[in-house]
């Protein structure tokens, strides 16, 4: 059974720190959905999560589970962890390690006083979900980074929490198993159908792994949106900048009738035009793009709605791809083409293809 999450204007003061750690945090989390919470080190994630969890008391506002209030300090209310019935998967792999996986992941139903035929089918079940049902009888220790984190989780899951609440639990993984396991990790918690919530620095994970996704800084949750929504309409330079849009280059509007035009500073082609009021009142504005958003091609090539002539400047192989630095009126900007032969040399004059939907433009 999954449940609904409802965080409301969370408040957390740490005694003699001025700032709070988490400052009116609202999110609502859907039952079987998962939600992932991306910030910077310090912007308060982990915080909120612990709040969640019951490990941290929050200073105001209210957390509750499915309609039952486990968290308001306004009213002296405040459930003890033991009593939320949550799961909990942490960056270190926390298991007992001189017990096998059977007797780890039957650990917490021996604790709840399930009767011996429930624990044998609950744990192969979870063994299982988790893709280590050949692994039940060997020791823990005698297991690869990946596979503790498989039996943290399916010890999390083997006694269907109300709630799965996960604190970066690929970060001590080395890159290969921490793509694996972050594609299965989704698909465990979806048939398992718990609801979650996943804490990740990693844009990557978060974007994999979220039905929806909290960008946090300084303890406020900026914007929660789906992973096409955040990447496609971030909300400020901030989070388009966390999110891996690394080109930003000075735009300027200039009110026609009404409405702005859109150009970039130094060059008289028209990108777009814009009708938000705060924009055009603004005038110069900032042009945030991903670099894989953007084409080049070489300026002996065809026409392109809005093409402008860019210098290269540099270039950077990188196997599978080739990240170009790419001279614009004077500005910088990072063009990512993908394959195994970059085409362009240093110094060559290009088309650059400017991708007018999937540019987002900011007041400076
Ligand atoms: N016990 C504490 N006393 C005082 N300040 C604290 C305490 N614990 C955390 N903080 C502060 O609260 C803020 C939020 O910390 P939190 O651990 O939630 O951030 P985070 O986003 O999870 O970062 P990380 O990814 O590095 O864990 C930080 O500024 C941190 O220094």
């Amino acid at each position: 059974m999954s449940s609904k999450l409802v965080i409301d204007s969370l408040m957390k003061h740490y005694p003699n720190v001025s700032r709070p750690a988490i400052n009116k945090v609202s999110i609502t989390i859907e039952a079987g959905e998962i939600l992932a919470l991306l910030g910077p080190s310090g912007c308060g994630k982990t915080t909120t999560l612990r709040s969640v969890a019951g490990l941290e008391q929050p200073t105001g506002g209210t957390i509750s589970i499915d309609g039952i209030v486990v968290n308001d300090p306004a009213n002296g209310i405040f459930v003890q962890p033991q009593r939320r019935n949550l799961g909990m998967v942490f960056q270190s792999y926390a298991v007992w390690p001189h017990m096998t996986v059977r007797e780890n992941v039957a650990y917490p139903l021996l604790a709840r006083k399930a009767s011996a035929k429930e624990i044998r089918s609950k744990v192969d079940e979870a063994l299982e979900l988790v893709g280590l049902s050949d692994y039940i009888d060997r020791p823990v220790v005698a297991l690869s980074g990946g596979q503790m984190q498989r039996v943290a989780l399916a010890r999390s899951l083997s006694y269907k929490p109300r709630l799965l609440l996960l604190d970066e639990p690929l970060s001590n993984l080395d890159a290969k198993l921490r793509i694996r396991l972050r594609d299965d990790l989704r698909k465990i918690i979806k048939e398992a159908g718990v609801t979650a919530l996943y804490v990740t620095h990693d844009q990557a994970e978060a974007v994999v792994l979220g039905d929806r996704i909290g960008v946090m800084r300084d303890g406020e949750l900026l914007q929660i949106d789906t992973p096409l929504g955040l990447y496609n309409n971030p909300a400020n330079s901030f989070i388009a900048n966390f999110t891996g849009a690394e080109a930003v280059l000075n735009g300027v509007i200039e009110p026609v009738g009404g409405r702005g035009v859109l150009r970039l500073v130094g060059s008289d082609e028209q990108i777009k035009l814009i009708d938000d009021e705060q924009l055009i009142k603004a005038r110069n504005v900032k042009i945030s793009i991903r670099p894989e958003n953007v084409s080049i091609n070489s300026v002996t090539e065809g026409g392109h709605a809005v093409a402008f002539v860019g210098n290269i400047v540099d270039r950077q192989y990188q196997g599978t791809q080739t990240l170009y630095s790419v001279d614009l009126y004077g500005q910088r900007m990072d063009i990512l083409e993908l394959g195994t032969s970059p085409r362009f040399q240093s110094g060559e004059a290009v088309k650059v293809n400017f991708p007018i939907d999937n540019c987002s433009v900011f007041i400076n």
